[in-house]
């Protein structure tokens, strides 16, 4: 466990090591030894503590060549990301995804830190490892091959003072270090449950590693608790010819053996048979040297009474919909075949990607590229040259050679513009030529190109309240929202317990795993802010926690939910009665006064019935 050290033990380890150039043990009692074997790999390197650290971040293009790379980690580490985002909204953090270099891959989270966090460069297409950017979480947890928080001014750049970070590498099943997670926020706040999630999210990713590409090998899935065998807490090895092949940390744990066993141990080494320990599926056996352990084999070399347990086919993906937003999606499916603009409005985690990614689908342009462009997301000054790409010798530097740019890539199939309400205005001039002319010239005084996409946008904001405001083009604004698709928050769906459960069902594949009913009444009455992302975040982090054949209770579930007001019970006339002062409520932006007199009612007993109950 680490020793918190505190703000001002920190701010004097600083002025010794980086003023006074003293380095040696008394400031091993200021700051974790750790830190300051970091500071020491950072100051042998001639870094400068003192100045920006040179950063020279991916365009929006490399970064998508990377992470398309990287797709397989990134699909493994999304539910955990998304468990992990549920938390980052109440704490504030970011959540980021980096490769094994420190690049970081994936960041999401709380809007406002992000905006802070970018500032310096903690966001998709920088580097954060220890040798560019000194002493952070990602970087030095990469160097040390373990689980580290690096807090404000224990960072080695000043400027990196203002976070506090917790990150942790995640290993293959051969020991080899593939990324690293993070939970990123503002130095101020304390974040001292962060690396335990962090910890626990990665112990999940290494275990579904296992899910997939050991066909034909004999696996055996083992645990001291016999309840959590099939969980994500269970160890895993990995046998070919009863050699040692692959393994996760809790496996080679049980059994007291490290990375060095694979390729090298046998299982007679590692593990022996208790006499008469067999019971169904399921072994009795010792770890060489521990205590009893319960064991599961499966895999072309099962013992022939271990019948493999089936795994549940992949669920699909697409979003859940009510009628309402289905014939809403049909509707924009037919758009799109008739090359009309769709708009996608809805608050953050409504689905609007994942409703745009089921409208290309299933319309005509389904075989042709979906490209996904996320205008908040690149620096204002990448973004045009990402969009209508470049001739060669536009720009002087190694990476500027020409560039085809996404409006091209898109060709054929459908242009996902995110967040089109944060395009700068002198950008909406010249998308707004390119759907009047159907061609794009590239920067550089290239000839234009045909081109020939359907457009999908997307925003969070009031477009009309842009136009008004002299920020959005009101002629882009009508040739793109001539359709105009509405993703209601979650809290305005009707049936909500029916969503937790259908969401629990596709997130959630071992069926031992249930809510309570209570649990599932509090998940339902809650609003959700951060919408499906919110709630699939919650339900997975639920899961994680969850215990086989013992169902989730209401103790499990975060303080901001207990606090919610209790759900009145279903379909009486009490439950109408709360459920409409409730939208009463919602319908004058949160002003209870408004509301009681609206429903003719008393302020307190409006208080009274929605926040007692
Ligand atoms: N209708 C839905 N059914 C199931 N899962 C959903 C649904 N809507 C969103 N999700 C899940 O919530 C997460 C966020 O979805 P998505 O990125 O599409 O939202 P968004 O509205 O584009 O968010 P933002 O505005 O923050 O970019 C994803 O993991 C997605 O799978």
């Amino acid at each position: 466990m680490r020793q918190e050290a505190s703000p001002r033990a920190v701010l004097a380890a600083r002025k010794q090591f980086f003023q006074l150039g003293l380095q040696d043990r008394p400031l091993a009692a200021l700051v974790p030894e750790p830190i300051l074997r970091s500071w020491k790999r950072c100051a042998e390197r001639g870094l400068d503590s003192a100045a920006l650290p040179r950063l020279e971040p991916l365009t929006a293009h490399e970064l998508s060549a990377i992470a398309e790379r990287h797709e397989r980690l990134r699909r493994l580490c999304r539910p955990e990301i998304e468990s992990l985002y549920a938390d980052a909204m109440q704490t504030g953090c970011v959540v980021i995804l980096t490769d094994a270099e420190g690049l970081i891959l994936d960041a999401l989270g709380h809007a406002d830190f992000a905006a802070r966090a970018a500032q310096v460069a903690l966001r998709p297409g920088v580097l954060w490892g220890e040798a560019s950017t000194g002493t952070n979480a990602v970087g030095t947890a990469l160097v040390e091959g373990r689980p580290i928080c690096v807090h404000g001014g224990e960072h080695y750049y000043d400027p990196h003072g203002i976070l506090s970070c917790s990150a942790a590498p995640i290993l293959d099943p051969y020991g080899q270090t593939v990324g690293a997670l993070d939970m990123s926020g503002p130095a101020a706040v304390d974040h001292r449950h962060a690396l335990g999630l962090v910890r626990l999210a990665v112990e999940q990713i290494e275990h579904r590693f296992f899910d997939e590409g050991f066909a034909g090998r004999r696996v055996l899935r083992l645990q001291a608790d016999r309840a959590l065998l099939g969980t994500s807490r269970e160890g895993v090895l990995v046998f070919e010819d009863e050699r040692l092949v692959a393994a996760n940390r809790a496996g080679l744990g049980l059994v007291g053996a490290d990375w060095s066993a694979l390729g090298d141990k046998r299982a007679g080494d590692l593990l022996e048979r208790l006499p008469g320990g067999t019971d169904g599926e399921t072994q009795a056996l010792r770890g060489r040297g521990g205590g009893p352990l319960y064991g599961r084999f499966e895999g072309s070399g099962a013992r022939p009474h271990a019948t493999p347990k089936p795994r549940p086919a992949r669920r699909e993906e697409g979003p859940l919909l009510g009628a309402e937003e289905r014939a809403a999606l049909a509707r924009a499916v037919r758009m799109v075949g008739a090359d009309v603009p769709v708009l996608i409005r809805g608050e953050t985690g409504t689905g609007k990607e994942l409703a745009a990614r089921e409208i290309h689908r299933l319309s005509a342009r389904g075989g042709g590229a979906f490209v996904a462009v996320n205008c908040a997301a690149i620096p204002e000054t990448l973004i045009e040259s990402e969009l209508f790409g470049y001739e060669d010798g536009a720009f002087t530097g190694a990476r500027r050679q020409g560039r085809r740019g996404l409006l091209r890539e898109a060709d054929g199939g459908v242009l996902f513009l995110d967040e089109i309400g944060d395009m700068p205005l002198a950008l909406q001039s010249r998308l707004l030529r390119v759907l009047q002319e159907r061609e794009v010239a590239p920067l550089g005084g290239g000839r234009p190109v045909k081109v020939d996409f359907a457009l999908l946008c997307a925003t969070h904001r009031d477009l009309r309240l842009l136009v008004e405001a002299g920020s959005f083009r009101q002629d882009l604004y009508f040739r793109i929202a001539h359709y105009t698709v509405e993703l209601p928050p979650l809290r305005r769906l009707p049936d909500r317990a029916e969503i937790v459960r259908a969401l629990w069902a596709r997130l959630v594949e071992d069926e031992r795993l249930t809510l309570s009913d209570a649990c599932e009444s509090r998940l339902a009455a809650y609003d959700w802010p951060g919408n499906f992302r919110q709630l699939a975040g919650t339900l997975r982090a639920l899961a994680a926690l969850a215990d086989p054949f013992r169902p989730v209770g209401e103790d499990m579930l975060p303080p901001e939910i207990l606090a919610a007001p209790a759900p009145a019970p279903v379909g009486t006339l009490d439950a109408l009665t709360v459920e409409a002062m409730r939208q009463a409520v919602e319908a004058c932006g949160g002003n209870v006064s408004q509301a009681a007199r609206r429903l003719g009612v008393n302020r307190s007993t409006l208080y009274r019935r929605l926040f007692h109950a």
